[in-house]
């Protein structure tokens, strides 16, 4: 099932005419970075369309994304064009095709909400991205999924078969040629090799405003915390439980007055705000890695 472009509201992603591709660029700043790499832009016939930048003046590291369409040449052509800067700034340079939507599989265990806005969303041509697969440990969500015209996978797991379970993921994820891993609340722990494999392709909605509240029963331990706000983080899968670098996060008051079971309520909201938005941003290429934080290029 493609990506379906459709009029919706101004939150659609911006489709960009024909030939538009990404180049984002990490390295040591540099006097004169930011104007060699869109002189080379513009000397390929390339017109940016959207610029980014930033430095973080304590590491001195800088990061930059241009959004450019070139009539001529492909993603190849550029990527071999700004191969002499790359090697002059010793920079990790990435080019993308723009208009490309992004093959993610999404993992989901019994809660839908956020798996159903995703979907919604790419139907809805809101998400630069291609649903390839579901995979779930139980079988919950797969009537809303095959409705949906997506291959649902129901991969069990238990102490006993969890490395092999976590293969087949890694067969299902491959054989699509996927490049996002989506834990839309898959209430299951990926192991340090998992966590490897997926490094920087593997993003969980956790439902608690972190750092508060990691692990199980967050809006339990929130509840019992009294507290005024509740939230949801969006943040990218690392072998420390809801220790990665976040993403996008969201929030939204609640008081004395409010149950536990009101708390996962509005919890929905809240968690398929900030998922959803990490993943466009993410899809977008407009996320960067550094150290255990990111730059987020909105
Ligand atoms: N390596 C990681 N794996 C996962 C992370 C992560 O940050 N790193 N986030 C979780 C999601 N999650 C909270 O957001 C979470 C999921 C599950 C558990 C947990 O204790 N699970 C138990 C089993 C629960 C069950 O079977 O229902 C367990 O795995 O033993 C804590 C937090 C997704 N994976």
């Amino acid at each position: 099932m493609g990506y379906v472009p459709s009029d919706y509201t101004s939150e659609a992603p911006m489709n960009h005419s024909e030939n538009a591709f990404i180049l984002t660029i990490a390295c040591t700043d540099a006097c004169g970075l930011v104007g060699a790499f869109s002189s080379l832009i513009a000397s390929m016939g390339g017109n940016i369309t959207e610029a980014n930048h930033h430095t973080d003046i304590k590491t001195g590291k800088a990061f930059l994304r241009f959004v450019f369409t070139n009539k001529t040449g492909s993603a190849d052509d550029l990527r071999a064009a700004i191969q002499p800067l790359t090697e002059k700034y010793a920079a990790d340079c990435s080019v993308y095709d723009a208009n490309k939507p992004m093959k993610v599989v999404i993992a989901v265990s019994r809660f839908g909400h956020c798996l159903q806005e995703l979907i919604h969303r790419q139907l809805a041509g809101i998400l630069p991205i291609e649903i390839c697969a579901v995979l779930s440990n139980h079988e919950d969500m797969r009537g809303f999924v095959e409705w949906a015209g997506i291959p649902y996978h129901y991969l069990p797991v238990s102490k006993e078969n969890k490395a092999e379970q976590e293969q087949q993921i890694r067969s299902l994820f491959q054989s699509h040629d996927a490049e996002l891993l989506i834990l839309a609340r898959y209430m299951q722990i990926l192991s340090a090799d998992m966590c490897r494999d997926f490094d920087g392709k593997a993003i969980n909605i956790h439902h608690s405003f972190l750092p508060s509240f990691k692990g199980a029963k967050p809006y339990s331990q929130a509840h019992d915390k009294g507290v005024k706000i509740i939230g949801a983080t969006a943040h990218y899968v690392t072998t420390d439980l809801d220790e990665g670098p976040i993403i996008e996060q969201a929030v939204e008051r609640v008081d004395h007055s409010v149950s536990v079971e009101e708390f996962v309520n509005v919890g929905r909201d809240t968690e398929t705000l900030a998922l959803t938005r990490a993943v466009r941003w993410h899809a977008e290429r407009r996320v960067m890695m550094h150290g255990n934080r990111t730059i987020v290029f909105k």
